[in-house]
């Protein structure tokens, strides 16, 4: 895996120029890097939901992110539209803040949370719990006391242990819905760390070999609890449809088993999330109308093939609502030229490096899973020619890379900004405190206005942990 690395792909000759137009926003299609309300402004600015770029970075501090509220709600909109008799459940690990769950409750989405902190932040907001899914491979007994306590609607069951200690939580004289998270013997998602409907890793448990089918006779058995239905989560960034249709396939065929086994009639599915979206100009992403179109046919098909009613569809997508309505803005603190002689590929390159303030601590995906991601100049308009440059983060790991060889002025200096689309998903959710740096702000524009929903984490936070000495 090629993540601490730069890749040698990507050593362009320091005298290539490249063509004078960098893909400029705004992208026609929804799916597209940069949210649909982008536009250029004078003196090389972007205005995303009517607010400019540099007048954003200038009141807030770099880095800064920016959530377009409207982008996001449409996102929503567009799911339930998609899918209108599915219910569509926000996975709330892609981000979360007061703000996020308020717009997901608004626009009719439940909420995914999998932690005891995302449940009850989204309580704190008002959001209904019944309409909560709680998920996780390892629950905490506190978060199984605070999901039953606050009347989450269901339980994904994840381990076979589970069952019982689920069960014992429940008061009596009620019963707590539950979904049993399959593991369907899917290969599907970017990188092999977010791949989890294989049957050998920690998610969800196998219907190969007669885990699954044993789970289901136990939670049966347990009158407290309510089994209706099965889940299953493929993984994430996935931008063909055919892994989504193979999953219906193989859980109607253990829905079909439940019904013969133990003649009950499961009436929900929930196929988890996973949708990808492009991050960079010409990257695909996973097309919505096409997923709802197939998804819903072969659900039909393939419940007609075994003469079982039609399940309820739930889905719970989180980046592809918000990712594509994010957008990072750093300032470039430096900018240098590697010398002559190998570099960290052992490919012998001279590079240029811009290095902002920010990196692996508010973005760790491309420390994680190699990704790169595409960065714009903004703020001033550039006359000088484009040059091909990596963009490294501050942090003190050579492996602290946002892009590889993009088309930057070969003037770019210490104070320009620089802004990156598709930044609204797993990043501020994955933002650590390495180098105590702080956590960046986050900030939601709509209609020409910005207003502060997290504001940047300060020393007096990192020192208010630190209690001896
Ligand atoms: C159970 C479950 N549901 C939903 C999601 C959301 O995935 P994505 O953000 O890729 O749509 C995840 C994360 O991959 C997950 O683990
Ligand atoms: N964190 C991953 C996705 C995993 C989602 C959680 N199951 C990403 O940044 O792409």
């Amino acid at each position: 895996m090629t993540t601490t690395v730069l890749p040698t792909g990507t050593a362009l000759p320091p005298a290539t120029v490249l063509p004078p137009s960098v893909a400029v926003a705004p992208d026609d299609s929804w799916l597209g890097p940069w949210p649909a309300s982008t536009r250029p402004a004078p003196h090389g600015d972007l205005t995303v939901g009517g607010v400019s770029l540099t007048e954003a970075a200038d009141r807030f501090g770099t880095p800064v992110y920016l959530l377009d509220e409207d982008e996001i709600r449409a996102r929503c909109h567009a799911y339930r539209e998609a899918f209108p008799e599915a219910e569509i459940h926000y996975a709330a690990k892609a981000f979360l803040c007061r703000a996020m769950a308020h717009w997901a409750a608004e626009e009719g989405l439940g909420l995914d949370v999998c932690s005891r902190g995302e449940l009850e932040l989204a309580v704190t907001t008002g959001f209904p719990t019944e309409h909560m899914i709680l998920h996780g491979n390892a629950k905490s007994p506190d978060e199984l006391e605070a999901a039953l306590r606050l009347g989450v609607g269901r339980i994904v069951i994840d381990s076979p242990a589970e069952i019982a200690r689920i069960a014992a939580l429940v008061p009596h004289g009620s019963r707590q819905k539950v979904l049993l998270r399959i593991a369907p013997g899917i290969a599907a998602g970017a990188h092999p760390a977010i791949r989890t409907g294989t049957v050998d890793q920690k998610f969800g448990l196998a219907s190969t070999d007669g885990t699954a089918q044993l789970a289901v006779a136990r939670v049966l058995e347990q009158p407290r609890l309510e089994l209706v239905g099965l889940h299953c989560h493929l993984g994430s960034q996935i931008t063909s449809v055919k892994p989504f249709v193979q999953a219906v396939r193989r859980m109607v065929g253990m829905m079909s088993w439940a019904r013969q086994a133990h003649g009950v009639v499961l009436p929900e599915l929930d196929l988890g999330g996973g949708h990808g979206i492009a991050y960079r100009p010409g990257e695909e992403a996973l097309d919505l109308r096409t997923l709802a179109v197939r998804v819903q046919a072969e659900l039909r098909a393939s419940c007609a093939t075994v003469d079982l009613p039609v399940p309820k569809l739930l889905l719970e997508p989180g980046r592809a609502i918000v990712g594509p309505a994010g957008v990072a803005v750093y300032r470039v603190l430096s900018v240098k030229h590697g010398g002559e002689g190998s570099g960290a590929t052992g490919a012998a390159a001279r590079h240029t490096f811009v290095a902002v303030d920010g990196g692996m601590s508010d973005n760790p995906r491309p420390a994680l899973y190699g990704v790169r991601y595409s960065p714009r100049l903004i703020g001033r308009e550039a006359s000088a020619e484009l040059r091909p440059a990596h963009v490294v983060g501050r942090h003190c790991e050579a492996g602290d890379i946002i892009a590889s060889g993009v088309p930057l002025p070969a003037d770019i200096r210490p104070g320009d900004l620089l802004a990156v689309p598709a930044s609204g998903a797993y990043q501020v959710s994955m933002a650590s405190g390495y180098n105590l740096v702080g956590r960046p702000p986050v900030v939601a524009v709509t209609g020409g206005s910005a207003r502060l929903l997290v504001r940047r984490e300060s020393l007096a936070d990192v020192r208010s942990r630190d209690v001896g000495l």
